[in-house]
């Protein structure tokens, strides 16, 4: 099982460490534009075998896409990333000319390749992605919800003052300062609602604090953050390249789910061997309904402003 994963930064190779540390990789191939940079991290990643236990073979390599070539999977993380006080939806003008070049090259090396669009903003990338390559529909998957999942499980844990672990719960929607929908009404805490332990005014905050989750870090961080990110893109790689038929909600071109067309949002879906297997429809409140068609108003508006 071969991965590529391009964009050796903070995304890229958190990303790259968390896939070695599990172990399913034979080769992970680090593609950076900067001289000697994926070679680097490579290199620092590769001393951490011995360390943390792995045999997954790292390599680098700067923009030689003869590298990846016949990779099974490859992840996009190349672009830039927002500073504080920024959206996503600014880093457009840079990122969209980026993940077009980079995608092109991916597949001109690998033409069966299952891609993972990370590169933000990312609903309307994978968008990009879906319109610029002719990949059949499967072969192009979005990552956002798993990452804004995993925040929405930890803010829960906190309301609820109990370890993650006992904490269910899914955020679907675009992966945007305002247009994620955490399904609040859905999450449990070893299988009993939420809404058992919590008030509304609580369960709101949680959504709230769930839906700035990145541009909380970013504040903090001055750049945005990795090591979820990171961890969360490794899961779908694993999924795929294991063939594990795991739900998670990825960004997937909708052609009629959700009442909804011409666009990626984030979306359960099952992810295997066949990469986006299948798009799990869930019956959804008028409420959260009318939440996910506000949320792909805004997805549909920065699609907009694509060249494509
Ligand atoms: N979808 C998500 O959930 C999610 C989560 C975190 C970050 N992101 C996004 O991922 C992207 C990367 O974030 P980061 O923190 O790793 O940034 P970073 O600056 O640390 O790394 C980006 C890397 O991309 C490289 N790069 C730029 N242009 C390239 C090209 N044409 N070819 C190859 N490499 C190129 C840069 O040299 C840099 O090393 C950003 O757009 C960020 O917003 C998305
Ligand atoms: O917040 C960002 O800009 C990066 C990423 O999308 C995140 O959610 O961490």
């Amino acid at each position: 099982m071969k991965v590529t994963i391009v964009g050796a930064g903070a995304v890229g190779a958190s990303c790259a460490e968390y896939v070695a540390i599990k172990n399913f990789a034979s080769e992970v191939v680090l593609v950076d534009i900067k001289e000697g940079f994926a070679e680097g991290k490579a290199m620092d990643l590769m001393q951490t075998a011995t360390l943390n236990g792995f045999d997954t073979k790292i390599t680098g390599s700067t923009n030689d896409y003869s590298k990846t070539a016949n990779s099974d999977i490859a992840v996009i993380t190349s672009g830039i990333p927002r500073k504080p006080g920024m959206t996503r939806e600014e880093l457009i003008g840079i990122n969209a000319g980026i993940v077009k070049e980079v995608s092109a090259n991916l597949i001109k090396h690998s033409p069966n390749v299952t891609l993972i669009v990370v590169s933000n903003p990312m609903d309307t990338m994978t968008y990009l992605v879906h319109k610029t390559t002719g990949l059949p529909k499967n072969k192009i998957i979005g990552m956002g919800g798993a990452l804004d999942s995993a925040r929405f499980k930890y803010r829960l844990s906190e309301a609820l003052e109990c370890p993650p672990s006992d904490v269910d719960g899914m955020v679907i929607g675009g992966h945007s300062d305002t247009g994620m929908v955490p399904l609040t009404r859905l999450a449990t805490r070893n299988s009993v609602p939420v809404a058992a332990f919590l008030s509304d005014e609580r369960l709101e905050q949680v959504a709230e604090d769930t839906k700035v989750g990145g541009a909380t870090l970013t504040k903090l961080l001055g750049t945005s953050a990795w090591y979820a990110p990171g961890a969360a893109v490794s899961g779908l790689v694993q999924a795929i390249a294991c063939d594990q038929k795991k739900m998670f909600p990825c960004s997937a071109m909708l052609e009629g789910e959700y009442g909804l067309n011409d666009l990626c949002i984030g979306v359960p879906v099952i992810l295997g061997k066949d990469g986006l297997e299948k798009i799990v429809e869930i019956e959804l409140t008028d409420a959260e309904k009318a939440k996910i068609k506000e949320s792909a108003e805004g997805v549909k508006k920065t699609n907009g402003l694509l060249d494509v």
